[in-house]
């Protein structure tokens, strides 16, 4: 519903994953997976749609999710994106672990 009360809480909660505390974990997330540069030319063949959180953030500014569920469907299918991709080992599956965790720690409380 376009006049979600939640849909302004959606820009609070992305702008948490922002902040410089959080450089850490959330550096990653903050612009599309870079196939090129990370050298993973399979990616695209594995996730089929990705997501970041300036894609997110470009979606909420130009009003494209209708709920704040949508918004979340999007958060979720970032940090699932990366679960399937990467295997459990890897530093960046315990960020995307971490930086969820922050997420919902704002979203759920
Ligand atoms: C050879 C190899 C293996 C794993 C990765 N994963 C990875 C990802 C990544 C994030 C989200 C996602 O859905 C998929 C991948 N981001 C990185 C970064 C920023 C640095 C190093 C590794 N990174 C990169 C190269």
């Amino acid at each position: 519903r376009k006049n979600d009360t939640r849909l302004k809480f959606c820009g609070q909660a992305l702008r948490e994953l922002k902040k410089n505390k959080y450089r850490l974990i959330n550096y990653p997330f903050l612009y599309p997976v870079d196939v090129v540069a990370l050298n993973i030319p399979d990616y695209h063949t594995i996730i089929t749609h990705p997501m970041d959180i300036s894609t997110i953030e470009r979606n909420l500014t130009n009003n494209q999710y209708d709920s704040a569920e949508d918004f979340e469907n999007d958060i979720r299918l970032m940090f699932n994106n990366c679960y399937r991709y990467n295997p459990p080992a890897l530093p960046i599956h315990n960020m995307a672990k971490d930086l969820e965790t922050v997420f919902d720690n704002k979203w759920k409380r």
